[in-house]
């Protein structure tokens, strides 16, 4: 039997769950028809489903067994999901502790898709509208570091004052022979200013610091290799004389409109030695921050606590603001400008993301991304981007981020909006999808302008539910034309994503929507590229916001001007109070939404785990290939474990699968599928 009840927090009041369209249950045996019973109160009240960090708080499996409450309604829809390219314990564990079953990557018709690579173009066209997906088409343009510089660079041109934010550039061997006359004119300079020449070398393709090197002179590169290279930014600021970055998490649930959102808390990664202009670039460990690097540093310090935010060389973001603030800085402004840099790359590569998504994605508001920004911040506090992270890594290697990254991700799939639905019941009803990117007008179908849909359940009854994004009702018989043809698909896929946007708004738990936001279009406009004459990002905006009237006697114009140099100038201006009077009329709402980065993440007297649970093998839903995909994989950790005891030299090689019989897995279990799932995730 499903109970209902209000859920009251600890301090006795009630939960805002119902709000968010979800509500506790207690689970008990049941009977088909309660069954029907419980469908029907957890269609009437689950527009999408609701995920809870609760549920993976605790390591104890008897409390888990309690916690079934969170996997009913996962259970009961039959939901499902798949890990692509990646076997991200966070991701399985979420999805495992709310009752959805684990398929083979063969698999299409999943409710969800997490991948951490790219994922084929052909496989996104045939996503359906309740299906989720965690990545955009062609969202490398920002992920690879040499096409995030080329695309902020034709801003650059396109806009010279306003998309100042990355070190100068080359990309070698493309640039070779600008680089080897700036080095040229620089020795002809000659300054005596050893650090101010150098730059700092990156593989385009790489991350956790892999071969990364420093250079001062053309002849110190290999021209020839696909490299980044890049002004090495030699006055950062300092957290107790160590130089850091900041690793920020942005959710996009749409390029086009964009639609972007920031979370609360991040990740802040301390060089393991005090910064030294002066000591030698071979010195990573004062140099790079990268995690991977330092904790190789016997003087790296783990943050084994769970409840201290700033305490070794990884603190969290909220903890280094504190340290600001005490510092007699201005964080929140920081994060207005950090918020700047994100909106700005984003703005970089929307028509290229926006032009794909047109063709590759037949419906709206079934792929989201998050990536992970990297932030250095410069003596004068002003951010400077680094790099833009493809499926950051989700890693749970200690209790911060355990802490940091269970909240994140939870937030996130909430965000996304997976709608709890059992394709079983859509299909026998006959909820039929429209592919959105056929431009015609389509007559057979009503656009119902009621948010809900009644549908057929098992006893002869109708219930109704919530219609999720995308789906619509196909009404029969009435295909004489004599309905009014009310909109073209194009038309059908905004009011996708604009209602989409109204749900994202209540479920967006700890992120904080920067774009678009009061006046946001406004101050943004003039540095916008203009995508097409559909003008999504100015509809949605005045769909919300309506038309912005200038709160002061400058024009919105003027403002705007003025927002883009205060922003990008922090040298000038220090403080929110240092701003012209008139622009902090405008941004004052963002700046009270930014006091949420300072907060604390840990709070007074709560406990929390240290590591992820380990989830009841009963809990576990797989599918049979994907068990068998596990089961393979054991293995193959098993055999190389083997190997390596028995002193073989052969373990390095065993990258591939094991052969069968070594692995004691029949043949037929073998899921070609299993090679592109790599054993473990990657981390930062
Ligand atoms: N232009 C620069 N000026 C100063 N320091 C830099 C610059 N670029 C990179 N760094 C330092 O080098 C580190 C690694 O750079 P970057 O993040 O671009 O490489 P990566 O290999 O992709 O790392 P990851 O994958 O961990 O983010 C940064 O964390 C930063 O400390």
């Amino acid at each position: 039997m499903v109970k209902l009840e209000e859920k009251k927090t600890d301090d006795g009041k009630l939960g805002n769950d119902r709000k968010n369209g979800s509500v506790e249950q207690e689970s008990n045996r049941s009977t088909p028809s309660k069954d029907i019973e419980q469908s029907k109160k957890i269609f009437r009240l689950f527009d999408y489903v609701q995920f809870h960090v609760d549920s993976i708080k605790t390591e104890n499996n008897e409390v888990l067994q309690r916690n079934k409450k969170y996997s009913l309604p996962g259970e009961k829809f039959k939901m499902t999901f798949k890990l692509s390219k990646c076997d991200i314990k966070l991701v399985r564990t979420l999805m495992n502790c709310h009752g959805f079953t684990q398929c083979s990557t063969k698999r299409l018709d999943v409710n969800f898709i997490w991948t951490a690579g790219p994922y084929k173009l052909q496989c996104m066209r045939m996503l359906k509208p309740w299906q989720r997906l965690n990545q955009f088409p062609r969202s490398l343009e920002l992920t690879r570091k040499d096409k995030m510089c080329d695309n902020i660079a034709r801003m650059q041109r396109v806009f010279p004052k306003n998309y100042n934010f990355i070190p100068k550039f080359y990309v070698l061997p493309r640039d070779a022979e600008k680089f080897r006359l700036c080095t040229e004119e620089m020795q002809a300079n000659g300054s005596g200013d050893a650090q101010a020449k150098l730059f700092i070398v990156k593989p385009c393709n790489s991350s956790r610091g892999q071969g990364i090197f420093f250079a001062s002179q053309y002849s110190d590169v290999p021209p020839d290799s696909p490299l980044l290279v890049s002004r090495y930014l030699n006055r950062p600021y300092l957290i107790d004389g160590h130089k850091f970055d900041l690793r920020i998490y942005v959710a996009v649930t749409s390029f086009y409109p964009l639609v972007t959102y920031v979370f609360y808390d991040g990740l802040t990664r301390l060089a393991s030695a005090k910064y030294d202009p002066s000591s030698s670039h071979r010195d990573e460990f004062v140099h790079l921050t990268n995690y991977s690097i330092n904790k190789n540093n016997k003087q790296f310090i783990r943050n084994e606590s769970m409840a201290t935010e700033d305490l070794g060389h990884k603190w969290t973001l909220g903890a280094f603001l504190r340290y600001m603030e005490r510092e007699g800085k201005d964080p929140k402004l920081l994060m207005l400008r950090i918020e700047d840099v994100i909106i700005k790359s984003l703005l970089s590569v929307q028509g290229k993301i926006a032009s794909i998504c047109r063709t590759a994605l037949p419906y709206p508001g079934t792929n989201f991304e998050l990536f992970g920004f990297d932030i250095l911040v410069d003596e004068n506090l002003k951010p400077w981007l680094l790099e833009v992270n493809l499926s950051s890594s989700m890693a749970c290697d200690a209790p911060l981020d355990s802490l940091v990254k269970s909240q994140l991700m939870v937030d996130l799939l909430n965000l996304a909006c997976i709608p709890l639905i059992d394709r079983k019941i859509t299909e026998k009803i006959g909820v039929q999808t429209l592919p959105a990117n056929v431009e015609d007008n389509v007559s057979d179908i009503e656009r119902t302008p009621e948010r809900e849909i009644e549908i057929p359940v098992d006893d002869g009854q109708t219930i109704k539910i919530n219609r999720p994004i995308g789906v619509r009702r196909v009404v029969k018989g009435k295909r004489n034309g004599k309905i009014p043809i009310r909109n073209s698909a194009l038309e059908l896929k905004i009011e996708g994503v604009m209602r989409k946007v109204k749900f994202e708004k209540e479920r967006k738990g700890n992120f904080i929507r920067i774009f678009p936001r009061p006046y946001s279009f406004d101050l943004y406009e003039k540095v916008m590229e203009g995508i097409d004459k559909h003008a999504l990002d100015e509809r949605l905006f005045l769909e919300e916001f309506g038309e912005s009237k200038s709160p002061v006697e400058e024009s919105l114009e003027d403002l705007a001007i003025k927002y883009h140099h205060a922003i990008l100038h922090a040298d000038q201006f220090p403080t929110f109070d240092s701003l012209p009077s008139s622009l902090r009329k405008i941004i004052d709402s963002w700046y009270a939404e930014a006091a949420h980065y300072v907060e604390r993440i840990t709070k007074e007297g709560e406990i929390y785990a240290a590591k992820l649970p380990i989830i009841r093998a009963t809990a576990r839903l797989r599918t049979r290939s994907c068990s068998d995909w596990y089961d393979l994989r054991r293995a193959n950790i098993l055999a190389k474990r083997n190997a390596k005891d028995a002193g073989g030299q052969d373990a390095n090689k065993e990258n591939s699968l094991p052969h069968a019989a070594t692995a004691d897995v029949p043949l037929h279990k073998i899921d070609s599928s299993a090679s592109a799932q790599p054993a473990a995730d990657s981390k930062i």
